[in-house]
């Protein structure tokens, strides 16, 4: 996933140039207390038909399943256990796709529904097959909808929220810019239910970002992540090379059309995997190896594997396959990557040299801890210590 296509979209003034736009509306903007708001769905469908009529290709991300869930089955309000958010995810996504299909119909176009788990962007076979199956949808003219598969996610591997799982598929798919629509116009200098709050219309590096206070989801109490998972998105989006946009749905033409509205996240980072992207900021780590100085420059500087003998330790419980951490011996988080052996495993290991292994355990324990293609570097300033 190398290909290094430079985007044309440069500022609000070339999003017009945009080959592929990745559009996230949020829960707020498409629900009422009764369901689905099939106006603004009509209005947000108009939009991507007058993009897409310009050539450009439209993926949608749509939230809204569990708040449209939520009425029919006589809930009150949005439910906090998993099971109930499941239960109505599985009831407000046929809805919610039976207005999108209606809405869609009448510019002539068809819709897919694509439901995707977190596990889907970062298994290599998975993350194979929603790459290419995307491309194909997008190839036949049709509008993919995209939402997370509630119904099968476990709390452990869930976005939760399609903020971050937008900034994802708009990696995947190599989009040029991310629109993330929600019930605020942009993002402000604080809750901007605080009247001294500021629309912050640029923002161009993460400094910009230092006094900005954010606060919780919005009025209606349907979205999930507020404007944290929005920034963090946002951040995620532009530092592998696609711009990010914050505004409300209402503002959606307007922010298309590269008026000034909203905020524009400027794009910094070259493209990266999304597995990349995933393991570097989203999973959840589930332990920790200790490398002592020599490992640290073989993974880090020289980008090699991690063998067990730069290993002096092993922390928390984890089996083959997992994220973990791997720390230098202050605490410090270098990097990140999918070990090759459990935690119960690995001690026996520590320190001993690969044909030692070879010939005490079998050829199976050549492998490396964490290769070198499965394992992030940090860069040094997001670095967590202990
Ligand atoms: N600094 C901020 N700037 C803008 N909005 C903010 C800020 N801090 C908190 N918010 C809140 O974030 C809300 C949007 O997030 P959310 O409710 O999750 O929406 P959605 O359902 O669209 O994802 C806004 O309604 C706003 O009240
Ligand atoms: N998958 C969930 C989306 C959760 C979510 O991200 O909501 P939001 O904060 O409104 O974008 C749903 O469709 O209800």
């Amino acid at each position: 996933m190398a290909e290094q296509v430079p985007n044309p979209v440069t500022g609000r003034d070339t999003l017009h140039l945009a080959r592929r736009l990745v559009i996230k509306i949020g829960s707020s903007s498409l629900t009422t207390p009764t369901g689905v708001n099939r106006e603004a769905i009509d209005s947000l469908v108009d939009t991507i038909a007058a993009v897409r009529a310009r050539g450009t290709e439209v993926i949608l991300v749509s939230s809204g399943t569990i708040a449209a869930g939520i009425h029919p089955l006589g809930l009150g309000k949005r439910p906090r256990d998993l099971a109930t958010q499941q239960a109505a995810a599985a009831v407000g996504q046929g809805k919610l796709l039976a207005e999108y299909t209606a809405s869609f119909a009448r510019h002539g176009t068809e819709v897919a529904q694509v439901l995707l788990t977190a596990e889907d962007l970062i298994r290599r076979t998975q993350y194979t097959n929603a790459h290419r199956a995307l491309n194909r949808l997008l190839a036949l003219s049709v509008v993919p909808i995209v939402n997370e598969n509630d119904t099968v996610t476990t709390a452990e591997i869930r976005f939760g929220d399609n903020d971050r799982l937008s900034a994802l598929v708009a990696n995947l798919l190599r989009a040029d810019a991310l629109l993330l629509l929600t019930d605020v116009d942009a993002l402000y200098t604080a809750p901007p239910s605080r009247p001294s709050s500021e629309r912050i219309a640029h923002v161009v590096s993460k400094a910009d970002l230092d006094t900005v206070q954010i606060g919780r989801t919005g009025p209606a109490g349907v979205g999930t992540g507020g404007m944290v998972t929005k920034v963090d998105a946002a951040g995620i989006a532009t530092g592998s090379g696609i711009h990010a946009i914050v505004t409300s749905a209402q503002n959606a033409e307007a922010a298309l059309a590269g008026e000034d509205v909203g905020t524009w996240f400027q794009a910094s980072g070259r493209r990266q995997s999304a597995r990349g992207i995933w393991l570097g900021l989203l999973a959840e780590v589930q332990g920790r190896v200790v490398l002592d100085d020599g490992a640290v420059a073989a993974v880090v500087k020289n980008r090699r594997s991690l063998l067990p003998a730069g290993i002096t330790g092993v922390e928390g419980a984890f089996e083959a396959g997992d994220p973990v951490e791997l720390a230098d011996a202050v605490g410090t988080v270098v990097a990140r990557g999918f070990v090759n052996y459990s935690s119960t495993e690995l001690p026996a290991m520590l320190g001993r040299h690969t044909v030692q292994l070879r010939e005490e355990f079998g050829p199976e324990y050549q492998r490396p801890v964490v290769h070198t293609d499965d394992c992030v570097r940090l860069p040094t300033r997001a670095r967590p210590r202990r």
